[in-house]
């Protein structure tokens, strides 16, 4: 059942063994394509039954926006989702108080934006490290919870039984650990925006470790697309130029590449700088390149000289989700980032209607999509 944890892990541990040179460069390259697709994988379906319904937590998307609270445990997002939504999701001192997704709605500037409350990342469960036994009995106190609809559910834990004896606990809490952050990451790019909570006195690299996390499951981060283009062809083998200087992929790197998803022929023409990674992403299509912004949360720990720094970080946002702080301040950032579009309508013989605006996404907002919200027959009609 972990055979492709295992297998990531593997990669991971060669990647960081290989020295970054010239030499090794195209082997990299390699290295990092079979690693995206073993992510592929983890997120994909089940080829034995099991579905792909469970990838996500099964919550109805609603509303004119999606934002999902992402962090580690207790960092305080089933506080900031109670503060900002009038929701009630559980809040404790203990780590893993809440185990599945709870919704709530945001009105604000006459959009619903509909904000999930998720689980706590589990640190390490990417790369297979535990955190010895205690978190072994968390994984499977975890494990034990959420069982009902656990290996139904859930890509790649089919088979594994509630009743394991005690020596393999440790694999039941990789497992449970790993599927439980599948599960909050699958449900992370359903969303249109994404709060990553930081805890403004817990370790600065936390930050980090959460963005690979996301990054590890094709969620790109306050990023644009590359702007590079592949097109696949039959015959002429691999074409690749560049309309820029390039530090990062050489011709032997992009045929390592591209060989891995067995693709001999194929023109690349990159139009900047990029990278190993940002080619395979783009072979790999189904990545999500959503807005981001850092919660920093429980800044009532901190001095107001910390603070400072925080408050000049780009994507930042410090709050004190307990003490209500700065959440009108969190609230005008992910109306900023989402990006939305309010049209107000003006029936005939009327004052325009300013309180109840029509919302168009960023990517939706052309007078065609406007009329697509309205009616299914008015673009039929429309002049
Ligand atoms: N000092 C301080 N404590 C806070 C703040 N926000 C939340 N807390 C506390 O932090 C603890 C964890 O809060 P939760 O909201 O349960 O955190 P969570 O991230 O939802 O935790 P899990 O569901 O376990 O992942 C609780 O004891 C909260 O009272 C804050 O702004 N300042
Ligand atoms: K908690
Ligand atoms: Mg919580």
């Amino acid at each position: 059942m972990s055979t492709v944890m295992q297998k990531i892990k593997d990669i991971e541990d060669e990647m960081a063994r290989t020295q970054k040179n010239k030499a090794t460069a195209h082997h990299l390259g390699l290295l990092k394509a079979k690693l995206a697709k073993l992510r592929r994988e983890l997120l994909e379906p089940s080829a034995k039954g099991g579905g792909g319904a469970g990838q996500g937590f099964d919550v109805t998307k609603s509303g004119d926006a999606r934002v999902g609270l992402v962090g580690f445990p207790s960092v305080g997002k089933s506080t900031l989702l109670n503060k900002l939504t009038g929701t009630f999701s559980e809040v404790a001192s203990y780590e893993f108080t809440t185990l599945t997704c709870i919704p709530g709605v945001i009105v604000y500037r006459g959009a619903k934006i509909q904000l999930l409350d998720l689980p706590g990342i589990i640190e390490g469960a990417k790369d297979g490290k535990g955190r010895g036994r205690q978190l072994c009995l968390l994984g499977a106190s975890i494990f034990y919870k959420l069982n009902a609809s656990f290996s139904a559910a859930i890509p790649n834990c089919d088979g594994v039984s509630a009743f394991m004896v005690d020596d393999q606990i440790d694999s039941v809490d990789l497992v449970a650990s790993k599927c439980l952050n599948v599960r909050v990451i699958s449900t992370a790019r359903t969303c249109n925006c994404i709060l990553i909570v930081l805890d403004a006195i817990k370790p600065i690299t936390h930050k980090r470790l959460i963005e690979k996390e996301l990054e590890g499951f094709g969620i790109r981060l306050n990023k644009e697309p590359p702007n590079l283009t592949f097109r696949k062809k039959d015959k002429g083998g691999i074409n690749f130029t560049s309309t820029v200087t390039n530090t990062h992929l050489d011709l032997d790197t992009v045929k390592a590449i591209c060989s891995e998803y067995r693709m001999h022929n194929a023109d690349i023409t990159l139009r900047y700088d990029a990278t190993a990674d940002d080619l395979i992403d783009v072979i790999e299509g189904s990545r999500i390149y959503m807005p981001c912004i850092y919660a920093v949360n429980k800044i009532d720990q901190i001095t107001l000289e910390e603070l400072e720094i925080l408050d000049k970080l780009p994507h930042y946002c410090p709050v004190s989700a307990h003490l209500e702080w700065n959440l009108d301040g969190l609230l005008d950032k992910v109306w900023e980032y989402l990006n939305l579009t309010r049209i107000y309508t003006k029936p005939k013989g009327m004052n325009p209607d300013y309180e109840d605006p029509v919302i168009l996404s960023s990517k939706k907002r052309t007078v065609e999509d406007f009329c697509e919200r309205i009616h299914k027959d008015m673009l039929k009609q429309f002049k």
